[in-house]
């Protein structure tokens, strides 16, 4: 009779809710995936502020552990009490808030010491130096970075081939093919600055490269992305095949699809909304940007105006108050047509409402394949980090949304209320809505597909890594 095998993994996000809820959404699946006699147990690492956000997520799965670090005090830039960038006062922060994590480490390491046996650890890129604890522990660690295979590739083609810095691009946006994927041509504003600056210097490259070398074959043994082959298999086997120096990818996602059914709790407001517009038979536009986008009051207003010139219905998700910005005016113009938000929504639960049928969206990559999932086609308005090429991705690759322009063709210009409407309009009604609406429900079915038990791809692919990184833990003697 077979031996049943305890191992137990250590998940440990990065401090911004695009990072952690994926991670969080991977700590269930692994719950789910029991093998033959093995049992898993997992240890979430975070710090004390985030702890509460991380245990009301995980409600549902009381079995998984979440231990609490002290955030460093006294750094420079970051306000006292600040452990998450949602709460930074700006995200030019992102770097000395980034750098003081790595003040966690002695903690980290003195609490693995005290940790029953480790089987393997996935750990956010971000945060680098949690690949010094797993050589030193001689535990193996996945890095997580939250992108999909698309982005992740033709960043590391621009890294690799110096794109915009040898010889030197000035234009911001003049179009220049990616070596590796010709069919693909990026802007230098599309790609993050601290990899288009000819100066290769300062505290943000520093930062960059102490995450690029913590993801190569001797400091990571794997890399988990979020996102499932059928929907970007050039690029996965891209990454797979010709790099030798960084360790293998595997889909294992979609992730927001383990998240568990609502329960009976009563619906709020906004879903009571929905289910109006449902009986009315008009479809609604949902609009949100993730967690850390900067939006200027100006935008917001073009934005505000060019939801009512679209005429379409719309549930506005907002951290910003509209009303003071915009006056009484405005919410009593769209009284019948929109409904604002400024509370944590369930995302997902918006996005499966049958009434809602287009996504304005900035392309974080959590939101834009929870719409893929959904089968809601995306009105893409890229606004930093990796986004625009996500948006990209999702226009010119897999055809399942519309594409926001801004007035001067950079990512950060100013879009119009015109262009706005317009492009909801198409969205909403016009013909390449219906297309690109026809296309993402394909990939929706492929997204779930790709979970199944036993034959689907990400199914397989965790599979594999659990054999694998189990096996290879038990032959190291680390159950002793
Ligand atoms: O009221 C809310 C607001 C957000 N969410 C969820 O929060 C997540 C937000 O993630 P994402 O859409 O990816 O946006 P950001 O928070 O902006 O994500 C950051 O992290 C992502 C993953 O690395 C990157 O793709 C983005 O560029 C980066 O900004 C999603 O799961 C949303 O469903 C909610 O459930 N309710």
């Amino acid at each position: 009779m077979a031996v049943s095998t305890n191992h137990h993994v250590i998940l440990f996000p990065y401090m911004s809710k695009g990072h952690t809820i994926p991670l969080l959404q991977f700590g269930r699946l692994l719950l789910r995936h029991h093998r033959n006699e093995q049992t898993i147990s997992v240890t979430v690492f975070t710090t004390a502020k985030n702890q509460p956000f991380i245990s009301e997520f995980l409600s549902d799965t009381p079995e998984i552990n979440v231990t609490s670090l002290p955030f460093p005090e006294n750094i420079s830039g970051i306000p006292p009490g600040v452990e998450n960038t949602e709460k930074l006062p700006s995200m030019s922060l992102y770097v000395p808030f980034t750098r003081a994590t790595k003040l966690l480490q002695p903690f980290f390491e003195e609490t693995l010491k005290s940790l029953p046996q480790v089987s393997f650890m996935v750990t956010d890129g971000f945060l680098w130096w949690t690949s010094e604890s797993a050589a030193k522990f001689k535990i193996p660690r996945l890095v997580f970075y939250g992108t999909n295979a698309y982005a992740f590739a033709v960043l590391n083609s621009t890294l690799h081939y110096k794109l915009f810095t040898i010889p030197e691009i000035k234009s911001d946006t003049e179009p220049v093919t990616v070596p590796d994927f010709p069919w693909i041509q990026v802007k230098k504003c599309d790609i993050d600055h601290v990899l288009t600056d000819p100066k290769q210097s300062g505290p943000a490259h520093e930062l960059l490269m102490d995450q690029v070398s913590s993801n190569t074959t001797t400091t990571s043994h794997g890399c988990l992305v979020n996102s499932f082959y059928e929907l970007e298999s050039a690029f996965v086997d891209h990454e797979n095949n010709n790099n030798s120096d960084r360790p293998r990818s595997w889909c294992v996602g979609p992730l927001c699809l383990t998240d568990p059914p609502k329960s009976g709790s009563a619906k709020p407001a906004w879903i009571h909304w929905l289910d109006r517009k449902e009986e009315e038979e008009r479809p609604v536009l949902y609009v949100a940007f993730g967690t850390q986008a900067e939006i200027s009051n100006e935008q917001l207003k073009e934005l505000a105006l060019g939801l009512e010139d679209s005429k379409v219905n719309f549930l506005w998700v907002t951290r910003k108050d509209v009303e003071e910005i915009l006056g009484q005016g405005f919410k009593d113009r769209i009284r019948e047509s929109g409904i604002i938000v400024r509370d944590w929504v369930d995302q997902w639960e918006i996005l499966s409402h049958e009434s809602v049928k287009g996504f304005l969206s900035h392309c974080g990559w959590n939101s834009a394949q929870e719409s893929i999932c959904a089968g809601v086609p995306l009105l893409a308005w890229p606004m930093m980090a990796e986004q625009p090429l996500n948006a990209k991705m999702v226009v010119e690759e897999i055809n399942v949304g519309v594409r926001v322009e801004t007035e001067d063709g950079t990512v950060q210009g100013f879009v119009t209320r015109e262009e706005l409407s317009r492009k909801i309009k198409e969205l909403m009604e016009g013909e390449t809505g219906k297309i690109t609406r026809k296309n993402v429900k394909e990939y929706s079915k492929m997204a779930k597909a790709a979970l199944v038990k036993g034959t689907g791809s990400s199914w397989k692919n965790l599979d594999l890594i659990l054999k694998e990184l189990c096996k290879s833990r038990e032959s190291n003697g680390a159950n002793d």
